[in-house]
């Protein structure tokens, strides 16, 4: 048996007797018993409060659930990330996004290499260069004034700029406007360029290795594109175009001047990257203040997850729920609900975080996961995640939530203040945000439906089951630091859950064997004179066709 199986340790055995137990009863039984519930089952981290009492939990639960996590020896393994050990170990990396966030004074040794000055020397270069832009200090190779920026990256070198950006609307000079480039498919290029001022245009090219496919033909394109709107002066690229990297010899080639390179360490994954020069377009929309303001809000929450006691802790707590839900009921899938329409690229940029982290089938070690596994779900790892801003949700997906066959964890995230109140509008939208998590959990029975009046043949229609769990997170209001302290939040809850499965949750080879097909076929698909197909008998169908209907 694995070590890293802990379906056969006595806190397994536990939760199986609780998994049980709880069958026998649902949450409007357990906020009966105990009225205390609503209060006791909460947390707090930074300004983000935790209501975790509308889960399907006890406090025997929650007892078994932290003492799976200490058999899981998460304690060690989060020191063992904060201290920049080599726990990425397929791809024999230390894991220190959390260095991203210390603050100046502090000191990081990390292979004879304060890692703490490092990061702070970036950061002081690009907060030169943001303000140069930002003030109009740095121009356009014809002297006028930077008002796009135009992101070229994928994955992690896109989806949290992306994200952040459209999160922190509130907080930007609205005389800059960011887009975001990530798809080779040419009409995403296309759009996000076909109506700017090239000479008012500033591109980052966004990628840790300086060698992804998408973004390197983006930026390729991009680059002529400009060119040619300077009647072919190709000095005209320095200052249009920064890249942001770990790869300054591949910049170099691409033909950015490495003096306009803002750099990062093989020790920050993609996804975990935003909080580091990847951001730099959040930084040039927010300026360095409020970029140092993330910063500190992502800090908090590394604070509170290294030190709070697992019983306390809100990402460990919630890492150890969603454990709970994929193991012992064996959900699946978890949805992400932000009420703000900010934050309405948050479920995209999570599923990049959660799935290319935990979405793995083997152990550390190399073995497979579960084989050995006390049967039921316990050998299952990384859920899908997905969601969209409510009330969009509500009236799309949520009748799945309320009535489906399937059991759908899922977090509520909403906000007290709002950054525009109009009026009553901001009320009216939370009342849906608590009211949606009230009938989830306690639903609405078949008397209670039938003393409303409704005829008896539609009765059962309209029975709402209840019993359905969910997480609420209450901040005051979504600021830069929130925003922080959410990502962090999610961040660490994925940590947890790949420390109690046993896996790696910082390599992503599963993306790799895709790449190298689609390289393979490009040829083929791609001229009159192309060779014919030679893969499998579906694939070589669907080129034929492909090249008829191009005409090739
Ligand atoms: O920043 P890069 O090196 O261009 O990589 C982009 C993305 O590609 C991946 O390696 C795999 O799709 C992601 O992990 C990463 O965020």
């Amino acid at each position: 048996m694995s070590s890293y199986d802990l379906s056969a340790s006595a806190a397994w055995s536990a939760l199986r007797d609780e998994h049980a137990t709880l069958a026998a009863t649902n949450l409007r039984a357990l906020f009966a018993a105990d009225p205390s519930r609503g209060e006791r089952l909460t947390a707090d981290a930074g300004e983000l409060h935790l209501d975790y009492s509308k889960n399907l939990v006890t406090d025997a639960t929650i007892d078994a659930l932290v003492a799976l996590a200490e058999e899981a020896g998460l304690e060690a393994k989060i020191a063992a990330m904060f201290a920049g050990e080599r726990i990425n170990v397929t791809e024999d990396r230390a894991v220190l996004h959390t260095a991203l966030r210390l603050p100046r004074e502090a000191v990081l040794v990390v292979d004879g290499q304060d890692v703490v000055a490092d990061v702070h020397a970036v950061l002081d270069s690009m907060g030169t260069f943001a303000d140069k832009v930002r003030s109009g200090e740095w121009t356009g190779h014809s002297g006028k004034r930077i008002t796009t920026v135009v992101n070229i990256g994928i994955g992690g070198s896109d989806l949290g700029p992306v994200m952040a950006y459209e999160a922190l609307r509130d907080y930007a000079d609205r005389g800059i406007e960011c887009r975001f480039v990530s798809n080779i498919d040419p009409t995403d290029v296309f759009e996000k360029v076909r109506d700017v001022d090239f000479e008012s245009t500033l591109f980052i090219v966004a990628s840790k290795t300086f060698t992804t496919q998408e973004t390197l033909t983006n930026a390729r394109m991009a680059r002529d594109w400009l060119i040619g709107a300077y009647d072919g002066d190709a000095s005209a690229v320095a200052k249009h175009f920064v890249a942001v990297s770990t790869n300054a010899e591949r910049v170099a080639e691409f033909g950015i001047d490495i003096a306009n390179m803002f750099g990062f360490w093989d020790w920050v994954g993609g996804r975990y990257s935003f909080d580091s020069a990847v951001g730099l377009a959040i930084m040039l929309s927010i300026g360095p203040d409020g970029f140092a303001q993330m910063l500190d809000g992502f800090h908090q929450m590394d604070e509170h997850f290294r030190t709070t006691p697992f019983a306390q802790n809100v990402p460990v707590l919630m890492g150890l729920l969603n454990v709970w839900y994929n193991n012992f009921y064996g959900t699946g899938s978890h949805a992400v609900l932000p009420y703000s329409q900010y934050l309405h690229r948050f479920p995209a940029y999570l599923q990049q975080l959660t799935m290319e982290s935990n979405g793995k089938s083997v152990h550390l070690d190399g073995t497979p996961v579960g084989a050995n596994a006390a049967g039921g779900f316990a050998g299952q790892t990384g859920e899908i995640f997905w969601g969209e801003p409510g009330t969009n949700g509500q009236h799309a997906f949520y009748q799945l939530l309320h009535q489906g066959t399937k059991m759908t964890p899922a977090d509520f995230i909403g906000f007290a203040v709002p950054n525009h109140d109009l009026g009553e509008m901001h009320d009216l939208f939370m009342s849906n945000f608590f009211a949606q998590t009230a009938a989830l959990a306690f639903g609405k029975t078949a008397e209670e439906v039938a003393a409303d009046g409704t005829p008896a043949a539609i009765v059962e229609h309209k029975v709402m089951p209840g019993n359905r769990p969910t997480n609420t997170i209450l901040a005051e209001k979504l600021t830069p630091s929130v925003l922080g302290q959410l990502v962090a939040l999610y961040e660490h809850i994925t940590f947890t859950q790949s420390v109690l499965w046993g896996i790696n949750a910082f390599d992503q080879w599963g993306v790799q064997l895709g790449k190298v097909l689609a390289d393979q076929l490009a040829p083929k698909l791609s001229s009159v004179d192309a060779p014919e197909a030679d893969s499998d008998a579906s694939t070589n169908a669907l080129i034929t066709r492909y090249r008829t209907l191009r005409g090739r």
